[in-house]
C-alpha cells in the first residue's frame, strides 16, 4: 500500500470548532485529510467531525484509545458509527484490547473505517522511553508493538517515518503506515523528537503524513499545505 491521495493529514490542534472550521475553509480537501485530536474533540465533539466530513474531508479521529478491552471496544464502535476514515488505539493497551477494538469496528455499520495502533509517540526519544521503565530502544519497541498490533488484526500503525523502512521489510506493503513528526527542512521541531521531512517520509514507506503546526501555524495555511504537496510530487532530492 502506498496510501491513496491525499497523503497529507492536517492535525487541527486548535481550541474551538470555530477555529477548526475557519482553518478547514482555507484547506483544499483534494490536497489533505484532517485529523481531530484530543483537544479539539473534547471542546467540539462529534458534531464538528460530522461538519468537517460534510465539507468533503476524510477525518482521522486521533484519540489513541487505551483502556480495558470493553471500554475501548465501545469507543471504537462509536467512532466507526461517526463514519470517520480512521481511528486509533494505543498498542500499549495490549493484544486483548486491540482484538476487542478490531471486532467492534468490523462489526459496526462502517466496516471501512481504518483501525490503526499507535506504537511509540514521535515526541519520545530513547531517554523518554527509558524513564517510564520500558527497556527497549525506540525502534525495537516500535517493532515489538507493531507485531502485536498487526497480529491483533489492526489495519496499520502510527510510528515515526524513521521506522517505516524496517516495518516495510518486516510486514510488507499491506499495513497502513501513518507518520506524525513530519517537519519540512526549514521548520522547527517543537516538541517532536523523531522527525523526518515530508518527501523523505514518503520515500521511506509512509502512506500518510500527519502535519500540524507547520501548516496550522503558518501565516497562510493553504499555501503551506500546497508547498508540502508540491514537495511530495518532487520527491526527497527535489529532482
Ligand atoms: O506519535 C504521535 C502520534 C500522534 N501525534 C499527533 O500528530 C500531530 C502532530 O502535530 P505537529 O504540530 O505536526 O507536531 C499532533 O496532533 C499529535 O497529537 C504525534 O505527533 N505523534
Amino acid at each position: 500500500m502506498a496510501g491513496e491521495q491525499p497523503w497529507i493529514v492536517v492535525a487541527l490542534d486548535v481550541d474551538s470548532a470555530e477555529r477548526a472550521e475557519a482553518l478547514a475553509a482555507r484547506l483544499d480537501p483534494a490536497l489533505c485529510r484532517l485529523k481531530v485530536g484530543k483537544e479539539l474533540f473534547t471542546r467540539a465533539g462529534p458534531g464538528l467531525v460530522e461538519r468537517l466530513q460534510a465539507r468533503g474531508f476524510s477525518v482521522f479521529l486521533d484519540l489513541k484509545f487505551h483502556d480495558i478491552p470493553n471500554t475501548v471496544a465501545g469507543a471504537c464502535r462509536a467512532a466507526a458509527d461517526l463514519g470517520v476514515w480512521m481511528v486509533n488505539v494505543h498498542a500499549l493497551g495490549g493484544v486483548r484490547m486491540m482484538e476487542a477494538a478490531r471486532e467492534a469496528v468490523s462489526r459496526s455499520g462502517q466496516q471501512n473505517t481504518l483501525l490503526i495502533g499507535v506504537t511509540v509517540l514521535t515526541s519520545h526519544d530513547a531517554g523518554d522511553i527509558a524513564a517510564v521503565g520500558l527497556g527497549d530502544a525506540p525502534d525495537a519497541l516500535v517493532e515489538r508493538l507493531a507485531g502485536l498490533a498487526l497480529g491483533a488484526g489492526l489495519d496499520g500503525l502510527v510510528c515515526s517515518a524513521r521506522e517505516a523502512p524496517r516495518l516495510r521489510a518486516l510486514h510488507g506493503n499491506a499495513p497502513v503506515l501513518v507518520t506524525p513528526g513530519i517537519r519540512p527542512a526549514d521548520a522547527v521541531a517543537d516538541d517532536q523528537r523523531r522527525i523526518v521531512t515530508p518527501a523523505q517520509a514518503r520515500a521511506d514507506g509512509a502512506d500518510y503524513l500527519v502535519v500540524g503546526r507547520p501548516i496550522t501555524a503558518a501565516a497562510d495555511p493553504g499555501a503551506a499545505l500546497e508547498g508540502i504537496a508540491a514537495e511530495l510530487q518532487q520527491g526527497p532530492s527535489g529532482a
